[in-house]
């Protein structure tokens, strides 16, 4: 199913880049970085993003520090490029990061 998408072009993802505060483009990954005060709602924010995840069936690479959280993701299925399933996916996860006291 996935291998259907399209890559964005690069104007696409200006575009949608500019609704997202907070997130980049770093080589071909969209990434965020999230900050908390303390550890417990970073990892519990790893969990909730897994539910997304699960429920999109689209996945990033999640990598909790502490106190820190980095999201990167792109789509793997078309040889990791940049897709409106990226841009989904970041959409939910930004949505939900106020309730984890993410910044
Ligand atoms: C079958 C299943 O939907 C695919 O393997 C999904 C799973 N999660 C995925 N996540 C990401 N980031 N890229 C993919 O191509 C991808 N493919």
């Amino acid at each position: 199913m996935n291998e259907q998408v399209e890559p964005l072009s690069d104007k696409e993802i200006q575009d949608r880049l500019a609704e997202l505060p907070g997130w980049s483009v770093e080589g071909e990954l969209l990434c965020r970085r999230y900050a908390f005060k303390r550890h417990l709602p970073a990892a519990a924010m790893v969990i909730h993003i897994a539910q997304i995840q699960e429920e999109l069936g689209h996945h990033a690479d999640l990598t909790l520090g502490y106190n820190r959280l980095t999201v990167s993701v792109n789509t793997r299925s078309i040889g990791g490029r940049i897709t409106e399933l990226d841009f989904g996916l970041a959409t939910r996860i930004e949505a939900i990061a106020p309730c984890h006291g993410a910044r």
